[in-house]
């Protein structure tokens, strides 16, 4: 991308449309879609907070927008062009939410889209923006929802199918406050890599670029991180290694694998690496850790990880965890199965990583999840430990697939785990749920072979 164009020339609900219609229409992300027209386009400041506010606030009810077209253009949103859809959300955002844009501006602006980017539909959304001015203060959420569960899917912006399967899970209370949740700003948290500071050199380090820095209750290691100054991956903490950005949900994984110094670890599946440079630091960087993945390009980004944090005893290598080798067998101290997943409790970290989910990984992943620790579980010495963890909240993802793993493996037995600040779970398996816990959605679960 190489056009630069000056502030005058450009129509900033112009580029909103273009932007949204790359995000919802083409699978673009949203934060990197963003970021690349900020830097196209030279904007002012008061031009790229309107900017970001269109594309991130459009995203943000999406849903709800989505139910208002319906109801004021009466058919279904599949009948209409997708940039009409595009505009009309951008429209009815502007106002609905913005109090700043003349009510006015927004419809006559979304009309000029129309001739711009449509054929012959500027009059329909002229038409629908105007029955939206007309009537959307008499039209409620509850009146446009056809069930419960639709009603907190617009409130909260989440797929219906997803408020479904957790209003079965955990009923409608936690339902509503796992949502909530998810649209939250996330606490930027952050693993002090011991291999290569101390902890308290590295807490000093942060708070004297006048960083605002918390250390957690219960795992030394996690810091929070509540203001900051400059770019954060070019900050010098960063760049050095003596940080590196994770969720406190996630380090709890390599505590539960619990690794000692001298051991030898398999990581079946363990891009970009996090849990593995994690472990590596609990084992003061002796031992061995052999880290696969089925991606590449992911392997590459694990061995820069590895130069970065200083970590030297993780070897990378190209493996479907399904087809391990034979001459693997018996041979690791402890194995970590941190399996591919829906990620249903990670949806905090990204706006409209919900949209890119599909009901069809529910079923499409268990399977695979088996397989996979099936297959590793032959790689644990007798005596050993597997550990069994994911970012869902699903239980078809999480307590089935072990209790089906356990059912056939009758040489593993459950280890039970607890954590300092955790709810003690009573099957001995840990799943954090975010609103209480304060962090991402994850399973985990230790099975010991004993014989
Ligand atoms: C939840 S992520 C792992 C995150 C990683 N453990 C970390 O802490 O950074 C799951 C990983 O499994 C990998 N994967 C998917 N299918 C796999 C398979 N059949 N065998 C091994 N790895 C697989 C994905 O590429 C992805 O990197």
């Amino acid at each position: 991308m190489t056009e630069v164009k000056t502030n005058q020339q450009l129509n900033i609900r112009l580029l909103a449309v273009k932007a949204l219609s790359d995000i919802n229409r083409n699978g673009a992300y949203a934060n990197i879609k963003l970021q690349e027209y900020l830097q196209k386009y030279h904007l002012s400041d008061l031009d790229r907070r309107f900017f970001t506010e269109l594309v991130y606030g459009v995203i943000r009810r999406k849903n709800y927008l989505d139910a208002i077209i319906v109801h004021f253009a009466k058919r279904p949103l599949k009948k209409l062009s997708s940039m009409v859809v595009e505009i009309l959300r951008l429209g009815i955002y502007q106002i609905i939410y913005m109090d700043k844009v003349p009510e006015s501006a927004a419809v006559n602006e979304s009309v000029k889209l129309a001739k711009k980017l449509t054929r012959g539909l500027s009059g329909f959304v002229n038409a629908v923006l105007r029955s939206v001015l007309r009537e959307s203060d008499s039209i409620s959420i509850g009146e446009l929802a056809k069930s419960e569960a639709e009603e907190i899917s617009f409130i909260y912006n989440q797929p219906l199918w997803l408020v479904d399967l957790w209003m079965n899970e955990m009923g409608k209370d936690k339902t509503i406050d796992l949502c909530a949740w998810f649209n939250e700003q996330p606490r930027l948290t952050a693993r002090i890599n011991t291999v290569k500071v101390s902890i308290e050199d590295c807490l000093k380090e942060l708070r004297d670029l006048g960083w605002t820095v918390e250390q957690d209750n219960d795992i030394p290691e996690v810091v929070y991180i509540d203001a900051h100054q400059g770019h954060l991956e070019k900050a010098k903490p960063v760049m050095e290694g003596h940080i590196t950005f994770m969720d406190k949900a996630s380090m709890l994984v390599a505590h539960v694998v619990d690794p000692k110094p001298g051991e030898r670890i398999l990581d079946c599946c363990a891009a970009p690496g996090g849990k593995s440079m994690h472990m590596a630091s609990l084992m003061n960087n002796t031992g061995a850790i052999m880290s696969c993945d089925i991606y590449d390009h992911k392997l590459e980004l694990m061995n820069q990880n590895a130069e970065r944090l200083g970590v030297s005893i993780v070897s990378t290598k190209l493996q479907d965890g399904r087809y391990l080798p034979d001459n693997w067998k018996e041979q690791f101290d402890r194995v970590l199965v941190d399996a591919p997943c829906s990620g249903l409790g990670i949806l905090q970290k990204k706006l409209d990583m919900r949209w890119r989910k599909t009901q069809s990984l529910l079923t499409d992943l268990p399977p695979l999840q088996l397989e996979i620790l099936e297959k590793a579980a032959e790689m644990v010495k007798v005596n050993g430990y597997l550990v069994y963890s994911t970012c869902t909240i699903n239980s078809g993802e999480n307590e089935d697939v072990l209790e089906k793993f356990l059912a056939t493996h009758k040489n593993f037995i459950i280890d039970p785990v607890s954590f300092e600040g955790l709810p003690q779970a009573a099957d001995g398996m840990i799943s954090t749920y975010p609103p209480r816990d304060q962090m991402d959605g994850f399973f985990m679960a230790r099975v010991k072979r004993i014989s």
